[in-house]
């Protein structure tokens, strides 16, 4: 018994009925085992024992206001490698492509695909034992058209209110009512999360988070404040944010690399932004030539979980800095030992970038007699202009570190600026009073493109699946 094969041509045009999509042009990629779909906003909901996944998909390459909300079981969240080699965690789901005259349920991966030309790819698992693939035809199975798609109602221009939730243990501190504050100002729901009293249920298919307890509905952004106490459990709970599809404003690993000022130091260099030079070992008995590493003394030591200047020690002779080196040894401290910039005058800069750019800078000068300036140890901070230089080395740091909000500080130096440090929950209550700019403002304004951009939401449209939560 023979009957002509079914044939697919390098593209072909293929239709998902079940998920609202009429009209898709599809790769075909034999050298891929899973199909991919653009998907974007992707959000599980549902019981646990039946867990889907909605998501948006703009299936009009040139059209980014038209989008249309899916819904599909989930049957899956793996790690896939992309066709640039970085892996990524994806969404799986099940639905019916059809192609032609035919029908047939696929497994596909969900995967922002805005940058490549096809909204879809259809890899080797989904094609049949009874197809084959003539890669020198195109739409072997007939043309559709985008005009399936009619009117959809157009996107709004910003999603209105956004629900947001300030992730503090301090929701009485400055910096947090302020953004509170900022964001009810535009209209949104802000809401005060405390780091400490989140619980989670870390589950393949349906992650969720807890707050005393009660299941946390979704947000549309996070704003994380995470204090050095909390760093890793602060983490955690923001990845399970990320999990449940919300916009994070500094994401769980940017703020981990910042936070950590080894890797920091070595992403700064790596990034080739002006820096101390910086020296760490872990063994005692190199203390000689951690001092020579960074020119000798005078120097600075500093505790890895230092902040407000508190671990930062000048050595000012070699004796000093060998003690100074041995007794944190003796306390089993990590530190680091950096080359002391003497003309920097006990004075940093603090530059503020949001979103690629330095909305405010001050200046932080020390108390006579001290080389920190840090404004717990009794510094003073003023209004300052910055160079392009300095400028351009905080924008550089704070991509490196790849946080969209930072406090970049650095020093000035006979050859040019030097970043000591990028902070990830920068204080608003210096910069604010000092650059007298509304920088509260400015982040909410930075979330609210973003979560327009990246994960953007249809107005209260929701698909008509039952058990949604
Ligand atoms: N290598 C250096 N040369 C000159 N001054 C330095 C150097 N390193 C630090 N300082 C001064 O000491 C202050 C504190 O250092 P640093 O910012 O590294 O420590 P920190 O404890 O992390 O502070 P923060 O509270 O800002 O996180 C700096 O603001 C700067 O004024
Ligand atoms: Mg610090
Ligand atoms: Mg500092």
């Amino acid at each position: 018994m023979t009957s002509d094969p079914f044939v697919l041509g390098w593209e072909e045009w293929a239709a998902f009925p079940g998920l609202g999509l009429p009209a898709i042009k599809a790769k075909v990629d034999t050298g891929a085992r899973t199909s991919a779909l653009h998907a974007v906003a992707v959000e599980p909901f549902g019981p646990e024992a039946s867990p889907q996944v909605r998501f948006i998909m703009h299936p009009v390459p040139d059209r980014p206001d038209l989008e249309i909300t899916c819904a599909a079981p989930a049957v899956d969240r793996r790690e896939v490698i992309s066709s640039n080699g970085e892996s990524e965690l994806r969404w799986v789901i099940r639905a019916d492509v059809r192609i032609g005259g035919r029908t047939w349920p696929i497994e596909v991966t969900l995967t922002n695909r805005e940058t490549m030309q096809y909204r879809m790819l259809l890899g080797r698992s989904a094609i049949l034992d009874d197809m084959v693939v003539n890669p020198g035809q195109s739409c072997m199975q007939g043309q559709l058209s985008y005009d399936l798609y009619g009117d959809v109602p157009r996107r709004p221009p910003v999603p209105r209110p956004l629900r947001i939730a300030i992730l503090t243990r301090e929701p009485k501190n400055y910096s947090s009512l302020r953004l509170k504050a900022a964001a009810e100002a535009r209209g949104h729901v802000a809401e005060m999360i405390n780091t400490a009293r989140v619980t989670m249920a870390i589950n393949t298919l349906a992650p969720a988070v807890y707050y005393d307890g009660r299941k946390l509905p979704r947000y549309d952004a996070v704003i994380p404040r995470i204090g050095a106490s909390m760093t890793n459990y602060g983490m955690a709970v923001l990845r399970q944010f990320e999990m449940t599809g919300a916009y994070i404003l500094n994401s769980a690993s940017a703020i981990g690399a910042s936070r950590d000022k080894l890797y920091a130091h070595q992403l700064l260099a790596r990034a080739g932004i002006g820096m101390p030079t910086t020296a760490f070992a872990h063994s005692p008995k190199d203390t000689r030539n951690l001092i020579e590493h960074v020119g000798g003394a005078p120097l600075v030591v500093k505790l890895l979980e230092s902040t407000q200047g508190r671990g930062v020690v000048l050595a000012e002779t070699r004796k000093a800095a060998e003690s100074v080196i041995d007794a944190f040894r003796g306390l089993d401290a990590n530190f680091i030992v950096q080359e002391f910039v003497k003309e920097a005058g006990g004075a940093d800069i603090r530059c503020f970038v949001i979103g690629g750019k330095v909305v405010a800078a001050m200046k932080r000068q020390a108390q006579a007699g001290e080389f920190r300036s840090n404004l717990h140890r009794g510094g003073e901070a003023a209004p300052v202009r910055i160079t392009r230089d300095e400028r351009s080395a905080a924008i550089k740091a704070a991509r490196a570190m790849g946080l969209a909000v930072a406090g970049v500080d650095l020093l000035r130096s006979e050859t040019g600026p030097k970043v000591l440090e990028v902070n990830s929950s920068p204080g608003l209550e210096g910069i604010e009073a000092t650059s007298k700019k509304d920088v509260a403002g400015l982040i909410i304004e930075h979330l609210e493109t973003h979560v327009r951009t990246v994960s953007a939401r249809p107005a209260r449209r929701r698909p008509k699946t039952s058990g949604a939560s």
